[in-house]
């Protein structure tokens, strides 16, 4: 996927909507949004500069991952369709300005996440970008199948760290939260690769579709559905959220479920006959968004 608004070639150098495109925009809404949500669901009452400042820091650490992720893989992202347009690879960008904006955004959001909130809070925003940049793309992405599951873990920190942002500490609460996002990861990306295999495949990714095949991927969704749905729901029966909240979860669930159980049942292996597996990529973001909605609305309007 491209991210700059407008068609830009290699003639045109880069401009700012390049380095909006370096930090990974549509990905960060939903990044931004589960760290909000972890801030008010916090018990506590953040000031709205302090808050506004905390998801600010967020924001801008996640850009600066994106931003070195994308600086390390331009050699693979100008083999795949989805991100050949992207601003490395298509030529109007150069690999050391990514990494001076990546590595300066990121010392940047750490520094003022310190200086507004607390250390803590920006040692897990750290914490987090390092875990993305050197574990997930720079070690295990192109060496085993099993790379979205572990370093999958990056992108489950932000409820926590906007939980530690308004708190300064760590409850069972944003550690559900944590587990939730880390255990939605694999099903999330896994329905994407089924139909995109054939980019990571030119690219030499070992992505499970392209390791082990469509079928043993389409167990591994169902598989990791499962635990998704028992974290989801968990807040509720463990009194740390109310009936709203559990309602939704459970809903919401069930329908992943659903659509889990019909990418299973699904044989196809040309993306032509992966409406399933895109149903299911299309629901995993909405999931997300509407489950970590009901949380702050379950503690806003009921208390
Ligand atoms: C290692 C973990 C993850 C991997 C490998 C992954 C991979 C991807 C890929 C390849 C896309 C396709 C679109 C694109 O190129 O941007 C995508 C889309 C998306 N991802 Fe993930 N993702 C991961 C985790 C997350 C997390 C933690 C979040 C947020 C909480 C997230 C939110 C999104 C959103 C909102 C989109 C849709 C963007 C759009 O509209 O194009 N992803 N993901
Ligand atoms: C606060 C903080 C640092 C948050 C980090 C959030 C985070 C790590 C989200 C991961 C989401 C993501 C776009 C993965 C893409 O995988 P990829 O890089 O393999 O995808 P690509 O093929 O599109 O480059």
């Amino acid at each position: 996927m491209t991210t700059t608004a407008l068609p830009r070639s290699q003639d045109m150098p880069a401009d700012w909507r390049d380095f909006l495109a370096l930090t990974k925009p549509r990905v960060m809404s939903l990044v931004v949004f589960t760290g909000l949500c972890g801030l008010l669901a916090a018990p506590v009452h953040v000031h709205p500069v302090l808050g506004f400042t905390a998801i600010l820091c967020i924001a801008l650490g996640a850009g600066a991952a994106a931003a070195l992720n994308m600086w390390h893989e331009a050699d693979i992202d100008a083999l795949m369709k989805r991100t050949a347009g992207r601003p490395i690879p298509s030529g109007r960008m150069n690999r050391q300005a990514a990494l001076h904006f990546g590595v300066g955004l990121g010392i940047f959001s750490v520094l003022l996440m310190g200086l507004a909130t607390n250390w803590f809070a920006a040692g897990v925003l750290a914490a987090s970008i390092l875990f993305y940049v050197l574990v997930y793309t720079i070690w295990l992405k192109r060496r085993t199948a099993q790379n979205i599951v572990i370093g999958g873990a990056a992108g489950a920190f932000p409820p926590m760290i906007g939980w530690a942002a308004a708190t300064g500490d760590v409850t069972l609460l944003p550690v559900l939260l944590f587990a939730l996002i880390f255990l939605w990861t694999p099903p999330h990306f896994w329905a994407l690769s089924l139909f995109v295999r054939s980019d990571y495949a030119a690219a030499g990714v070992p992505m499970l579709p392209v390791v082990s095949g469509p079928k043993v991927t389409r167990q591994h969704i169902l598989l990791y559905t499962l635990p998704m749905a028992a974290a989801a729901v968990a807040p509720w029966p463990l009194g740390l959220a109310g009936a709203l909240y559990g309602a939704a979860a459970i809903l919401l669930s069930l329908v992943f479920l659903v659509l889990a159980v019909q990418v299973l049942g699904n044989k196809a292996t040309e993306p032509a006959g992966m409406r399933p597996e895109k149903r299911l990529f299309a629901y995993s973001i909405l999931y997300l968004f509407a489950i970590f909605g009901a949380l702050v609305a379950d503690r806003w309007l009921i208390g």
